[in-house]
């Protein structure tokens, strides 16, 4: 995914400032490139006696604020993570309020955030009782120089930057209680014979990708993971190159379905790869 829209002059000036200092270059002429930002609300079947309507607002919603701010010469990282706490918010998606619940009835929360720039990023797993797991692992990937954090160290650092922790009552909603009863309780099948709409009765995972006015590229996703996943199970979420990735030579992916097949193909950086090779995906 990339967005040039430049006239032939400024690829000569931009190829000739290059060589210099790109930083200049970007400071002399100033925006170069149109912000751009897509979300999606993921792959998860769509309950059809309910009204597309709130959907398609909570993914605008997201999408308008993340690009309010690239528009105020925000970085593409902040944009996608603004776009996903939105999501995270809204109770009709699977992350942050809304997340999905694991066996034991409790939210374990996997997030990921990727700075196409210079490739870092934040990913914490199985994260418990955070309201908005894109901004903690924002914090995380500009406060240390670790990848990925899980366990009681994720909590340990969500309490070390004040970060203030959530009941477990503002995550679950009762659509998600409902069909973790179902799964669980209610006819006592396995989670791994239920069928997908009894697993995803909802939305589902959420991800932004965004490109900012320096054309620096951005990705990020978050989930609950799957409805009655093993406690401790980590999805492709959280996987840098599974669950997102981003390069600004080349674009940004957030991915979404089912994450242990996602995982085994490294989904997202495969997709880049085809991208820097113009091949369709
Ligand atoms: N629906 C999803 O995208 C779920 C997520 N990929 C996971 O496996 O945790």
């Amino acid at each position: 995914m990339l967005f040039l829209k430049l006239a032939p002059f400024d690829y000569f000036v931009l190829f000739l400032h290059w060589v210099v200092n790109l930083k200049r270059v970007k400071r002399v002429r100033g925006p170069m490139f149109e912000p751009a930002i897509i979300v999606h609300g993921g792959c998860g079947v769509y309950p059809r006696e309910e009204s597309l309507e709130p959907f398609l607002a909570g993914v605008k919603d997201a999408a308008l604020q993340g690009h309010a701010l690239l528009s105020r010469a925000g970085s593409a990282v902040d944009a996608v993570e603004a776009a996903v706490s939105v999501l995270e918010d809204n109770p009709l998606f699977n992350s942050g309020r809304g997340s999905v619940l694991n066996l034991d009835g409790q939210v374990e929360m996997d997030a990921i955030v990727i700075d196409g720039q210079t490739l870092g990023s934040g990913a914490v797993c199985g994260l418990r009782r955070c309201a908005n797991p894109a901004w903690y692992t924002l914090r995380f990937h500009f406060q240390t120089r670790h990848c990925l954090l899980t366990g009681a160290g994720a909590q340990e650092f969500m309490r070390s930057q004040g970060i203030p922790e959530v009941p477990d009552s503002y995550l679950v909603v009762p659509r998600r209680r409902l069909a973790w009863e179902k799964t669980v309780l209610g006819d006592q099948r396995s989670p791994d014979t239920a069928t997908a709409s009894e697993l995803s009765p909802g939305c589902d995972t959420v991800g932004a990708v965004a490109m900012d006015a320096t054309g620096n590229v951005a990705a990020a996703t978050s989930t609950g993971g799957t409805t009655a996943k093993l406690p401790g199970r980590v999805g492709d979420s959280p996987i840098i190159g599974a669950g997102a990735y981003a390069d600004s030579d080349v674009g940004a992916v957030s991915t979404t379905g089912d994450g242990e097949s996602i995982m085994k193909v490294c989904l997202a950086r495969r997709t880049v790869e085809l991208l820097e090779q113009s091949q369709t995906v």
